[in-house]
């Protein structure tokens, strides 16, 4: 388990580029699976998720070459069924969250796919209904096996339909759309989730030949199309490394510049971290956050605190919540956080409330946070990473805090931000990853 050692109470200055977005490059890589072409991606981060992900697909036979440091041809004109069956893949799917969109691909193109419980965050119950209805519901049948946890999912010819998701799952609605785009027919996702990563998604499958409407609402149209061709696609910048950065400059009183947001996807995000009283301003499409000693967190219209909640797309991904709520401590005045999605995301605040923040865990989703407007410096404090977001909120804590802090298990923080420590000392930070 490697940890970080961060001396805190630095400010930092200058400018910084977001990664490209970890949760669509996972939906894209699986959709390379769609064709026999080749597939050209480019602005690809190298986090460990995606790594993994990556190796996945070689190891299933993908051809895959490194164009260069952020671009990566796949080809999956050939696709190893045996290694699907093995301990490896399963072991490995396990791991990682994204490996759950490998089933709309392979089922839509070879007619079966195998799959073990993916991995990813512990941050709660995280069900995959929606998921395997959408695709039971294309004609699939999944059959589960006791002994080895796994599904296998087998279908002779995908048939198009109408669907009302039960709930508008990201990597669900991925899923689906990846096993549609092949099916016979016309298929209606309604309540589909339709977040950046998916309209991304769905983009790059048009261009594949896939005929897609409704690209960016809630209610998707797919013409089934015989087989898709090659193209090539650039991932959006993360916008939940934009959220962070953000929430770094302004927890830490820094003057920012984060460059090429590709404002127009970051949705309500800017907005949000005003409500906490965080001057931001566009400048084309960087992000400058000017560096502020107080920020004070809104009231609502009628006076009362200040709720911040999740959201599907166009609500606030709960992905940023974690750093909202940290950013908070520094502020002036108060604010529910209110994780509604995630029961589980909320328990990093004890580390928080040992190094001095004012916080109330009310239960498992909400947490009242007191600014204390910086009229007290937090401790550094010796914390393990329970998961990525709450990870990189512990770091901007960390670098905020007076004295040392160490974060162990920062593989955590590794999964989703890229040589985060090389690109947050050249700002200025001090930190130190002990192997
Ligand atoms: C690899 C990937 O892309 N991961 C993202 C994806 O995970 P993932 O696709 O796994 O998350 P889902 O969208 O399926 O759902 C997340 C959680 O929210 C709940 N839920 C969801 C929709 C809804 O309308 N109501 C509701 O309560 C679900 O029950 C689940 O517990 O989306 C999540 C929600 O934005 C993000 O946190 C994850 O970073
Ligand atoms: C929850 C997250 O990731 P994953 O779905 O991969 O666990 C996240 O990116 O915040």
């Amino acid at each position: 388990m490697a940890s970080f050692v961060i001396e805190g109470g630095h400010k930092l200055h200058g400018e910084i580029i977001p990664q490209g977005a970890k949760n669509e490059v996972l939906e894209v890589i699986c959709a390379t699976l769609l064709t026999d072409e080749e597939v050209i991606i480019s602005n690809i981060p190298n986090i460990l998720d995606v790594n993994n992900l990556i190796q996945l697909l070689r190891d299933m036979g993908v051809k895959v070459k490194k164009q260069n440091a952020d671009t990566y041809a796949f080809r999956a004109d050939a696709v190893n069924f045996d290694y699907l069956e093995s301990d490896d893949f399963l072991a490995r799917c396990s791991r990682l969250r994204g490996s759950v969109m490998l089933v709309g691909p392979l089922v839509a193109r070879f007619g079966r796919a195998v799959i073990s419980k993916p991995g990813g965050d512990k941050i709660g119950r995280r069900r995959l209904d929606t998921h395997f209805l959408g695709i039971q519901k294309l004609g699939a049948d999944f059959q589960y096996d006791n002994q080895r946890g796994t599904f296998r999912i087998l279908a002779k010819r995908l048939k198009g339909t109408y669907m009302l998701l039960d709930e508008a799952s990201v990597t669900g609605t991925a899923n689906i759309v990846m096993a549609a785009v092949l099916a016979e027919g016309k298929t209606t996702i309604y309540n589909a989730a339709c977040e950046p990563y998916i309209q991304q998604l769905c983009r790059m499958l048009n261009r594949m030949g896939a005929h897609i409407e409704g690209i960016a609402s809630n209610l998707l149209t797919i013409e089934g199309v015989k087989t898709l061709k090659g193209c090539t696609h650039r991932v959006l910048p993360d916008m939940i490394e934009v959220g962070s950065f953000i929430g770094m400059a302004a927890m830490t009183g820094s003057e920012i510049t984060i460059k090429n947001v590709s404002y127009e996807n970051l949705g309500i995000i800017p907005d949000s971290f005003r409500r906490l009283g965080i001057r931001l301003q566009q400048h084309g499409d960087d992000i400058f956050v000017p560096c502020q000693e107080h920020y004070e967190i809104e009231s609502f219209i009628d006076g009362s605190i200040m709720t911040i909640a999740d959201a599907p797309w166009p609500g606030l991904t709960p992905d940023l919540l974690s750093v909202m709520l940290v950013v908070a401590t520094q502020a002036k005045g108060s604010v529910l956080i209110h994780q509604k999605m995630f029961e589980s995301r909320l328990f990093f605040v004890d580390k928080l409330i040992d190094m001095g923040a004012q916080i109330i865990l009310c239960d498992p989703h909400r947490a009242v946070v007191i600014g204390h407007d910086r009229t007290f410096r937090l401790r550094g404090g010796n914390m393990t990473s329970p998961d990525i977001r709450a990870g990189i909120a512990l770091l901007i804590a960390a670098l905020d805090a007076e004295g040392i802090s160490r974060i162990h298990n920062i593989e955590q923080i590794d999964r989703g931000y890229q040589y985060i420590e090389q690109r947050l000392s050249a700002l200025g930070a001090r930190i130190t990853r002990i192997e």
